[in-house]
């Protein structure tokens, strides 16, 4: 059996990851440094009794733990990495998986799962799997030595949960690779930001990055927007034009709501993906293509396949690296932090500072379904800012913005069921489902008396003080 090298400036993380170790069964030594790992794993030299897996955190004394993960990926026998931080999710899960990590964890680290994979992955070379370098190869012209590329802050997605942390991942794994990705997922799910970050992250970082929407181009104009025409190619033809392949040669092309495309088109474009060259409408010669494929859709294409709408040969051509986004429903709490993220950035945008979100709108935001997913709350939060009177959004101004009484449509049932399917909040769903009702309920009662706090305790049946200890704990403001 391998050791496990734990890397950790921190001495409480490191005793905790060597407890995990020790019930795994599993030797393991300690680093508080990059310095100090690599003094370990040289007299290692990764023989067979050696280091099968590293546990790196990112932030150390000294050289960082990207840097010791991009020299350990080019080591021919290199170790399993798993890096864990706490930090920045989506650049340090994207710069791990590109890195050539098998795996990434942010903090707090769920032990069980540390304990999973030290036991896979420390297995000795009888049981051994593949190397991480043979399952990804990395791309040509990718140089390590270059630091993390920071993506810019535009191009950032917001989010901590359990499947956003996946989907990072992934991004960073297809990022190192050529391959064609398909993103799948409802409307303003982000898509088209997922298909950005794996561009920026790729070897063709530099190219362009050109998108296409299948659902806004006329079918009529569809092949000459793709592949381009030549001068009187047809009515209308008055310039010789390149087409979307041309503009993206060298980068990206993003095929948005490739689920539109109709189903005499995609022969063609099949055959553009088969042999990489296109030819233009009323062209002669063919011209070859130098893109990477991101294509995006928000049907089930596989049923699309089923129906005879999509090409099967097309969907398999497509969809090499299939990329799930999960709606904002399924990212446990992550509509909170979106919510403060623009209410900060619109705020900062259309009033000069940034907005708050009060303590008990949360729930609300969590209960909400969101069927329009990131895009629906981005509105609500622009219609907050035309509404809101002050800087703060609470419930009860959220409630009113949101669908017409998320209570009265879905019933209370309705309510609570949405809550349990819904992330953990902060506090537990117990707690969140009571303050769902007893929010608005507050507010409701406060709105009728012109918030009189005696009157509207008087109305709920409760004293002042427990009126106000009540909204205080729901971070109700009195008005
Ligand atoms: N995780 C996220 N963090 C920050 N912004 C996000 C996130 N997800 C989506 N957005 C924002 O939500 C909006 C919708 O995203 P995007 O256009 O990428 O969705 P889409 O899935 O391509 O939607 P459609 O299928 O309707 O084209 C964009 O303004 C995008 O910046």
């Amino acid at each position: 059996m391998r050791k496990v090298l734990i890397v950790d400036d921190e001495p409480s993380v490191r005793f905790v990851l060597a407890r995990t170790c020790e019930r795994a069964g599993v030797p393991f030594e300690e680093a508080g440094s990059a310095e100090e790992a690599r003094e370990k794993l040289g007299h290692d030299g990764l023989a067979q009794d050696g280091v099968g897996l590293v546990l790196l955190d990112v932030r150390l004394p000294g050289d960082d733990g990207f840097k010791l993960l991009g020299e350990l990926s080019q080591r021919p026998d290199s170790p399993f990495v798993v890096v864990m931080t706490a930090e920045d999710t989506m650049r340090s899960a994207v710069e791990a998986m590109k890195r050539g990590a098998a795996d990434y964890l942010g903090k707090p680290f769920d032990l069980g799962r540390v304990e999973r994979i030290v036991r896979d992955l420390s297995v000795g070379p009888e049981g051994e799997a593949p190397r991480p370098a043979e399952a990804a190869p990395r791309s040509a012209g990718q140089a390590d030595e270059e630091g993390p590329q920071p993506l810019a802050l535009g191009d950032m997605l917001i989010g901590r949960s359990p499947a956003m942390v996946e989907v990072y991942k992934e991004i960073g794994r297809v990022a190192r690779t050529e391959m064609t990705v398909l993103l799948m997922g409802e409307s303003g799910t982000g898509k088209e930001l997922v298909a950005r970050a794996i561009h920026v992250n790729s070897a063709r970082a530099r190219g362009p990055f050109v998108t296409v929407n299948m659902a806004a181009i006329p079918r009529d104009l569809m092949e000459s927007e793709l592949y381009g025409h030549e001068k009187g190619s047809f009515t209308g033809a008055v310039e010789r034009r390149p087409g979307k392949f041309e503009l993206a040669s060298g980068g990206t092309l993003f095929l948005d709501e490739i689920g539109e495309m109709p189903i005499e088109l995609q022969a063609k474009l099949l055959r553009v993906l088969q042999e990489r060259e296109v030819d233009r409408v009323g062209g002669s010669r063919p011209l070859p293509v130098d893109v990477r494929i991101v294509a995006a859709t928000n049907a089930d294409l596989a049923r699309s396949v089923e129906e005879g709408r999509f090409r099967r040969d097309l969907y398999y051509r497509l969809a090499v690296v299939p990329v799930r986004l999960p709606p904002l429903r399924e990212r446990e709490g992550d509509v909170v932090l979106l919510a403060r993220h623009y209410l900060g950035k619109y705020g900062e945008q259309f009033r000069g500072r940034p907005l708050t979100l009060g303590k008990d709108a949360e729930p609300l935001l969590l209960a909400h379904p969101w069927p329009g997913n990131v895009r629906e709350l981005q509105n609500v939060i622009q219609r907050a800012l035309l509404k809101l009177p002050g800087a703060r959004l609470g419930a009860r101004e959220l409630s009113a913005l949101l669908p017409a009484g998320t209570v009265a449509d879905r019933g209370l049932t309705g309510l609570v069921e949405q809550l349990l399917d819904a992330g953990a909040p902060e506090g537990g769903r117990h707690a969140a489902a009571i303050a769902a009702v007893e929010a608005p309920l507050i507010a409701a009662a406060l709105a009728r008396t012109k918030g009189n706090q005696l009157r509207a305790a008087e109305l709920l049946g409760m004293n002042r003080n427990t009126l106000r200890e009540r909204m205080r704990a729901l971070g109700m403001k009195a008005r």
